[in-house]
């Protein structure tokens, strides 16, 4: 293909030169990069992105929140310039570090060695590994929710906001303008040079989708930073990456707290699904009967799928909204199957921590899958009460009592009507 075509297929506008200023005093001084085609190996991004880094100068000092990808340096600092010398740099705010928000930082900090740098208390190791031998050159002073800096006429106040998406997150609420410097949190992989949520393309899917790849395995964490910001009185919404919003920012959080929050809900009773694949039926059988033995617990809703039947994107987002989970393979060549892999790899993109887990299956001889399930849901953070359930070729109807023992037990697990008994993972080798 020529340069010529490829051109065509991808207009990138030329981004404004200068500063983009959000209110007197504050700008925009980031970087675009609408070539960018993938991101932190989690997403495509077929509208690139912007590294979004801001200036705030107050009548008795000037702080930089966050600074860009270190390819975009120039960009970033060439915009700096043109609002603010060096040595009025008073602070540096770190509300994140990867390196798409940190890769401008070490030369920053060089040129404005001056500046207190403010970060939550689980960034600084990670500024330690950045720095390496020049962390303790600078003055570097951790903050928590509520501690405030000043800029004379204007005041930031921090937010801590951990895992959102890394344990280092944390938020800057200008006080005085209603500005929040949320970083990652409502940002969009979405590059316009138009830079407002009033200006730009429709860039809402570019929003959910990149809540769906970066927020959603921590939904939970996303609603504790929530509980944080829904009380402040917010005008403007400035995250790190994508469009500035600036129209109805209450929308905007109503919009997360859906996207984090449960899509309904059965009331006090909790949710078991059972999962299973079975090449001869034999897994299938004992599926049949542990969803037997759940379903006489009362305050619990079993639901039994053969994962050979469906899509498996759908099996995610049902597993993200239950309580608990029952996977079953047999085994097969000395492994669990190759969907059951399959699912269990794309459980990475939800939260799982704590759920309840269990793993069952018919074998012939060696009988590792069950095991491997187990291994693998306990890496996912799940709590597996109960040993899981082998059962050697056709089960017997021993076999089957036993099976809707093990779904009673799971059930009342789950209604927390029954001790845990934590598997560890050197008992799992014993057996
Ligand atoms: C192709 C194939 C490979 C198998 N490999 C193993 C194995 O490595 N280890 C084992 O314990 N059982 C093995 N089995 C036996 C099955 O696990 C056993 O037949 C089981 O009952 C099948 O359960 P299902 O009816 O739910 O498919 C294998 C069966 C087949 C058909």
């Amino acid at each position: 293909m020529s340069a010529a075509a490829v051109t065509s297929i991808r207009p990138q506008p030329l981004p404004p030169e200068g500063p983009v200023g959000i209110v007197p005093g504050v700008h925009w001084i980031g970087a675009f990069d609408p070539g960018l085609r993938s991101f932190d190996t989690l997403m495509k991004t077929a509208n690139g992105t912007s590294y979004n880094a801001y200036a705030v100068r107050g009548s008795e000092g000037m702080a930089v929140i966050d600074t860009v990808d270190a390819a975009h340096a120039d960009s970033f600092f060439a915009r700096l310039e043109a609002v603010a010398r060096y040595d009025e740099i008073t602070r540096i705010v770190l509300n994140h570090l990867e390196p798409d928000h940190s890769g401008a930082l070490p030369e920053l900090l060089r040129r404005a060695p001056q500046a207190e740098v403010h970060l939550s208390p689980r960034g600084l190791q990670i500024l330690r590994a950045l720095l390496g031998g020049d962390f303790d050159r600078y003055r570097i002073v951790p903050v928590t929710t509520g501690a405030e800096v000043t800029l004379g006429d204007r005041t930031l106040r921090f937010l801590t906001t951990p895992n959102v998406h890394w344990p280092d997150t944390q938020c800057t609420f200008l006080v005085e303008d209603g500005l929040l410097f949320t970083c990652d949190l409502f940002g969009s992989h979405y590059c316009d040079e138009r830079l407002f949520d009033d200006q730009v393309g429709d860039f809402r899917f570019a929003l959910d989708h990149y809540f769906d790849r970066l927020m959603r395995p921590f939904r939970s964490s996303v609603r504790t930073a929530l509980d944080l910001i829904e009380p402040l009185d917010v005008a403007i919404i400035a995250p790190s990456h994508g469009p500035i919003l600036r129209t109805d920012p209450r929308a905007y959080l109503r919009h997360y707290r859906r996207l984090a929050g449960p899509r309904f809900s059965f009331g006090t009773d909790r949710t078991l699904a059972i999962l299973y694949i079975s090449a001869h039926g034999a897994t299938g059988r004992l599926a049949r009967a542990i969803r037997d033995g759940a379903a006489e617990e009362p305050g619990v809703r079993v639901s039994l799928f053969d994962l050979e039947g469906g899509e498996l994107h759908p099996f995610i987002d049902l597993i993200e909204e239950v309580d608990g989970i029952a996977l079953g393979t047999p085994t097969i060549n000395g492994d669990a199957v190759r969907a059951v892999w399959e699912l269990l790899a794309q459980l990475v993109d939800i939260e799982t921590r704590g759920k309840l887990g269990a793993a069952f299956g018919s074998y012939g001889w060696s009988g590792e899958a069950v095991r491997q399930v187990e291994t693998r849901l306990q890496g996912l953070g799940m709590r597996l009460p109960e040993p899981g359930l082998r059962v050697k070729f056709e089960p017997s109807d021993a076999d089957l009592d036993e099976a809707r023992a093990f779904g009673r037990r799971l059930a009342a697990h789950l209604a927390g009507r029954a001790v845990p008994r934590e598997i560890d993972l050197a008992e799992l080798a014993a057996r």
